[in-house]
């Protein structure tokens, strides 16, 4: 059985934290998960999946954080058709448009967002938003 990805970015551990919950959903739900940093993610296995998941807090102005998280969303935009994918992240004071134009970059890639949108969460994940995320996982699996 092929693992489901789980790539995120992380800087003080929130999204890292709603990355580790999603993988616990998709455990939940009978699939293996592999729960990785987007520095040591395979854009190879991406590429074989048809279902996995992307995590970024919302950085700079409202942006995915451009040195690892941006050149990687970039190249996943280049096969995204067809694939189902799971968006997540947190931010802090904003609200919330990081996310959004990432939803429409992934849409436009062709590709479908898991539910119509990305799941965010105000800073740390608290305990409603740690089983949201296991809920993305499980339903994420569920689509694989
Ligand atoms: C350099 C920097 C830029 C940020 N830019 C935004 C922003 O544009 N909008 C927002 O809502 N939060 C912003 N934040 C807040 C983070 O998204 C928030 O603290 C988040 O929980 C960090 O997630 P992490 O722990 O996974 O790194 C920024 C934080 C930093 C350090």
């Amino acid at each position: 059985m092929s693992k489901i990805s789980v790539v995120y970015w992380s800087q003080t551990g929130n999204t890292e934290a709603m990355a580790e919950a999603v993988g616990a959903g998709i455990a939940k739900a009978g699939k293996e998960a592999d729960v990785v940093e987007v520095s040591s993610a395979s854009m190879e296995d991406l590429k074989a999946a048809k279902v996995f998941a992307l995590g970024c807090p919302a950085m700079g102005a409202e942006v995915l954080e451009e040195m690892e998280m941006e050149p990687f969303v970039e190249e996943v935009e280049g096969f995204a058709q067809g694939k189902t994918i799971a968006l997540f992240g947190s931010y802090g004071w904003g609200d919330g448009q990081w996310m959004r134009d990432w939803e429409e970059r992934m849409t436009a890639a062709g590709a479908t967002v898991l539910n119509g949108e990305g799941l965010i969460c105000q800073e740390t994940p608290d305990d409603d938003a740690i089983k949201q995320c296991e809920e993305l996982g499980e339903q994420l699996a569920q689509n694989a």
